[in-house]
């Protein structure tokens, strides 16, 4: 029989919460009355011998997707000759869509019953899993003309509240302002570790030929299959970095560009993801949407001849943010003293002024003599921002309450999710580069992989300065290997704290899941890291769906054994101690069960029933 300590019994009852220990209080105690089924679970049984519901979920190895559906073309039809959305009709549309969803899974798996009316799933497909998704569906619909700040808002907290229920999130919206809303989610999402895919289409998804299926599809394929943790834009064929596009084409499914930086994914024959490009947040703080958005900004293009007063007006109050327009590489007239006059006199008097270029590629600079003197009345330069990408980070840092206006300024020309190049300087080959990498190797006669390789093992030994050396090499610290195990994964089985700490920190994702669907979490609880779990925890990592789904029966079994270390740290690690087994029992029934065997206490036994 297992030991079990009164000590240990009550250190576990003081480390749960009280409503478990209100549970722990409850009647229904005993393992042994097997027969007498959590309710829920009886109701379950019951209709599984109706043949009409699986006892267990049949939705292991299954990627969940959250698709927000805003409006946009892509779910339009025409009223009166003009195009506007349809609301209750995406769903029932994509239903009778065999690419988009496969009705005999879904009806041979309840899928419904599990997910809820609005869920869809994809057809399998060769080499990932399937991606089931639910469609959330806003009323009203809008125009992508129709949105304000507050709907980004709205977006951001929706993500927000089922941040941890699925692997990716999908938006659907219009795309004359698609740009302005990837941006800003890029800015208002802290720490995201999870995709944001924002789609639409330039044809509704009602037409015979449209580009709405497919952009649907491939941004489901992406936010399923890969944890890319940006906000991202997907558009014919190509996933973009949402804060680097813009809208370029009105007729074009080709809508969109990313004139600064190539793009983070392309949907060919493969779906082939651009690793290096991927922002990472090198954070080891929690995910948090921040809606506080500032609206007192703006966009003035200059063009010759425009008027002091006209700039005048533009800046007066309550205007507290502005992205100037400039010519070419961030000139303005330096001939034109009313107007360099009027720009000073707003950067005194508190307004931050941006100074983005007018063309569509390159970078602002201060090669002419034209552009330092929008230095010298007070611009801060935009780099190669995209004038979309400005106006919402400076909405997004005006809002920051607890900063002051030096820090706000710091904050507008730093680089905060990749949205501007932080160096300026051009083309030099950086330690990250892969052609340094290969010179590197090849002057020492090894590969690349064989230096990528040593991750493994130095993780093992803890030797984080190798590890950084590595990092410093060009090996990128976030790649699965075969089995699609991270170093992160091989750390937390290791329990090594610190090999942990510098992963997180260099942007190694806590949602990585390996061959068998096991993430660093699980690694960690597993290997009983507590110290490991605690850290994880405070980044954001939570168990996986399948993992939840599982964890009742192991919770029990550990409760059986008495292993009331190891059901700390799955309670520290999020996971529900109520949640029954296969059997109907709970975790904290059991101990209960166990306590009332060990101790004797008739009070427990009898809590207004006995048990066998
Ligand atoms: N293609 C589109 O989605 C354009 C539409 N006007 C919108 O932005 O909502």
């Amino acid at each position: 029989m297992a030991d079990y300590s009164f000590n240990s019994l009550t250190s576990l009852a003081r480390a749960l919460s009280q409503p478990t220990l209100d549970l722990l209080e409850t009647n229904d105690i005993s393992p042994s009355r097997s027969g007498q089924l959590h309710p829920t679970r009886r109701r379950k049984l019951s209709s599984s011998l109706d043949n009409t519901e699986p006892l267990t979920s049949p939705h292991t190895a299954e990627a969940r997707v959250l698709v927000i559906n805003t409006g946009g073309t892509i779910g339009m039809t025409l009223h009166d000759n003009v195009l506007a959305p349809k609301a209750n009709a995406f769903v029932k549309s994509l239903r009778k869509l065999p690419i988009l969803h496969d009705e005999m899974y879904a009806q041979q798996t309840s899928l419904y019953h599990y997910y809820g009316e609005n869920s869809l799933v994809l057809p399998s497909n060769k080499d990932s899993k399937r991606i089931v998704y639910t469609i959330m569906e806003y009323n009203p619909l809008l125009d992508s003309s129709n949105m304000t700040t507050d709907d980004w808002g709205r977006f951001g907290k929706d993500i927000e509240k089922n941040y941890e229920s699925y692997d990716g999130f999908v938006i659907l919206h219009g795309t004359d302002t698609m740009a302005y809303t990837a941006s800003a989610l890029s800015f208002m999402c802290e720490h995201l570790g999870k995709p944001i895919i924002l789609t639409g289409s330039q044809v509704p998804i009602y037409e015979i030929r449209n580009d709405g299926r497919d952009n649907l599809l491939g941004a489901l394929l992406i936010a399923g299959q890969f944890v890319i943790p940006e906000v991202g834009l997907y558009f014919h064929h190509t996933l973009y970095r949402g804060n680097r596009v813009t809208k370029v084409d009105t007729a074009s499914f080709n809508a969109f560009s990313s004139p600064n930086l190539a793009p983070l994914a392309t949907a060919e024959v493969d779906i082939l993801i651009n690793w290096d490009t991927v922002w990472r947040a090198n954070t080891t703080a929690k995910f948090r949407v921040s809606t506080e958005l500032n609206r007192n900004v703006g966009l003035l293009r200059l063009f010759p001849g425009i008027t002091a007063a006209t700039v005048r007006a533009f800046l007066q109050a309550p205007m507290q943010g502005v992205v100037l327009e400039t010519y070419g590489s961030g000139n303005a007239p330096d001939n034109r003293k009313d107007l360099l006059e009027e720009l000073k006199k707003a950067t005194d008097s508190g307004v931050i002024i941006i100074n983005c270029t007018q063309c569509l590629r390159g970078t602002v600079s201060t090669s002419y003599a034209t552009g330092k003197v929008l230095i010298d009345a007070g611009l801060i330069a935009g780099g190669d921002m995209t004038p979309e990408a400005a106006l919402s980070k400076l909405s997004y840092v005006l809002a920051k309450k607890d900063l002051d206006l030096e820090a706000k300024k710091k904050m507008m020309s730093q680089n905060l999710r990749g949205e501007m190049r932080s160096d300026f300087a051009g083309a030099k080959l950086c330690l990250s580069d892969s052609r340094f990498i290969q010179i590197i190797a090849k002057s020492l006669s090894i590969s690349c992989k064989e230096v990528s390789a040593l991750q493994p093992f130095l993780i093992k030994i803890g030797d984080v300065e190798a590890l950084e050396a590595l990092k410093e090499m060009g090996s990128n610290l976030s790649l699965g290997d075969y089995d699609g195990r991270t170093p992160l994964h091989v750390a937390c089985c290791e329990g090594n704290l610190k090999a942990v700490q510098y992963l997180l920190s260099q942007g190694a994702t806590v949602y990585a899941k390996d061959r068998y669907g096991a993430t660093p979490l699980a690694n960690a609880v597993h290997f009983r890291h507590k110290e490991v779990v605690r850290l994880l925890r405070k980044t954001g990592a939570h168990f996986s769906r399948d993992e939840l789904d599982e964890a009742g029966t192991e919770l029990c079994s550990l409760s059986t054994s008495g292993d009331l270390e190891s059901l700390e740290i799955w309670s520290l690690a999020g996971a529900d101690l109520t949640k029954p087994g296969y059997d109907g029992q709970n975790a904290i029934q059991v101990v209960r069960y166990t306590l009332t065997v060990a101790l004797g206490d008739s009070n427990l036994e009898n809590n207004g029933e006995k048990t066998d």
